[in-house]
């Protein structure tokens, strides 16, 4: 799987010697491939499928969080090409998943990494000769904050993104698909996940689990019918190799971006009463009104902001997650399925035992 040139016994002719200089380099492989973002929630099951299926996974990430067998891990900022580089040596195939989290609402962090690093990520690529780019984009990156209901692709990007995270997706995405040219023999492709659980996620449930420790989680934005995409991670991961298999000169996904989900909406308060309901904390129950709440965490984010330089409070109704509690948005994935024979591998029922069953010690009581 590590292909290196063989080195030659003698050198009779001008074309062994230049075989010769070759084999200092090792040749890109089409089954040895790197996951910047790999020590993060989905870029470690994403290398553990890889490894599965008999490709040689280099990770590239800002930390290490784990040791596994056959990963070879290179630890550095995504931002520094020169460190990129080594890691990119004899890969065909990269992985971007990495961002900083969209908890953390730091712009020139933001657009530090997911828009000059992503930049740096393609130079890389171009000049270690990488043939084929997998970016991890967001379907938030057409999200207002208003209800999206089977949204395409073909929907506009956010005009007004709801956070500095959704603005840099967007100009990242642009970025990657832009770069696809198969005349300079580099094909890309962004996948587009919505809402990823799963084991070792460490966003949803332990917000959830930590919301329902402090007692907020009793009531439910809005009348509890809207309707939300969450994907289990083993499809996310399913849909990044399809694609990465699937792209090559000929095929219609090169330059495109592609939603990946369950393919399952389900109402967003239904979700969070499962998992809850799974690790022994109740459902909510009482209904606030959805213009009421927005109207309160924008209040309380303004006065965050105003506040910064004397206290820093980090509200946990934040605008942006009212609006993801309280809103429509569900996406078509029939592009993928069509394009690259998506469909799920997961069925949501399942997802969410397999994920209530990971966390014994965010249960009730535990
Ligand atoms: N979790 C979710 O629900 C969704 C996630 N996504 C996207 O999926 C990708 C992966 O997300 P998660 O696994 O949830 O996040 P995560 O935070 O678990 O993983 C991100 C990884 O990127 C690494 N990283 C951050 N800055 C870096 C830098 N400057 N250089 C090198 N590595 C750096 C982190 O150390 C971390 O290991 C991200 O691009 C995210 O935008 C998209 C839609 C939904
Ligand atoms: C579908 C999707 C994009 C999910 C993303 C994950 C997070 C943004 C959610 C995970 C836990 C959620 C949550 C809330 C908002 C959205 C999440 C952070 C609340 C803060 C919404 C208001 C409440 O009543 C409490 C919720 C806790 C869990």
């Amino acid at each position: 799987m590590f292909s290196v040139f063989s080195l030659p016994v003698c050198l009779p002719t001008p074309t062994s010697h230049l075989q010769f200089i070759m084999a200092t380099r090792i040749r890109p492989s089409s089954k040895r491939c790197a996951v910047i973002g790999g020590s993060g929630f989905l870029g470690r099951h994403l290398v553990e499928k890889l490894l599965g299926k008999g490709y040689t996974v280099s990770v590239f990430d800002i930390r290490q969080s784990y040791e596994l067998p056959g990963v070879t891990f290179h630890q550095g900022d995504l931002c520094d090409k020169q460190a990129l580089l080594t890691a990119l040596q004899g890969v065909s195939l990269v992985f971007h998943c990495a961002s900083p989290a969209p908890a953390s609402d730091d712009k020139a962090l933001f657009q530090r990494v997911n828009i000059q690093g992503t930049q740096t990520v393609l130079q890389a690529c171009t000049e270690a000769g990488v043939q084929k780019v997998v970016l991890t984009s967001s379907a938030s990156v057409v999200f207002e904050g208003t209800d999206i209901k089977d949204g395409r692709e073909d929907l506009p990007y956010a005009k007004k993104p709801i956070d500095y995270y959704t603005e840099t997706k967007i100009e990242q995405e642009k970025l990657v698909l832009k770069a696809c040219d198969k005349e300079k023999g580099l094909l890309t492709v962004a996948i587009r996940p919505h809402g990823i659980f799963g084991p070792r996620d460490p966003q949803l449930v332990p917000i959830l689990v930590d919301t329902a420790r402090r007692g907020k989680m009793k009531f439910i934005i809005g009348d509890g019918s809207n309707l939300v995409d969450f994907t289990f991670v083993d499809n996310v991961v399913h849909g990044h190799i399809l694609a990465a298999e699937s792209l090559r000169p000929e095929s219609p996904i090169c330059g495109k971006a592609y939603h990946i989900t369950n393919d399952e909406p389900v109402r967003f308060w239904d979700f969070m009463s499962d998992i809850l309901v799974g690790l022994g904390y109740a459902a909510p129950r009482y209904h606030l009104p959805y213009t009421l709440v927005y109207g309160l965490a924008l209040l309380l984010w303004l006065l965050s902001l105003l506040l910064r330089p004397l206290v820093s409070f980090k509200p946990t109704f934040t605008p942006m997650r009212v609006a993801l509690a309280g809103t429509h948005h569900f996406y078509s994935c029939s592009r993928a399925k069509q394009d690259m024979g998506y469909k799920p591998v997961v069925g949501l029922k399942d997802g969410i035992r397999r994920t209530v069953e990971s966390y014994p010690h965010l249960r009730h009581g535990a």
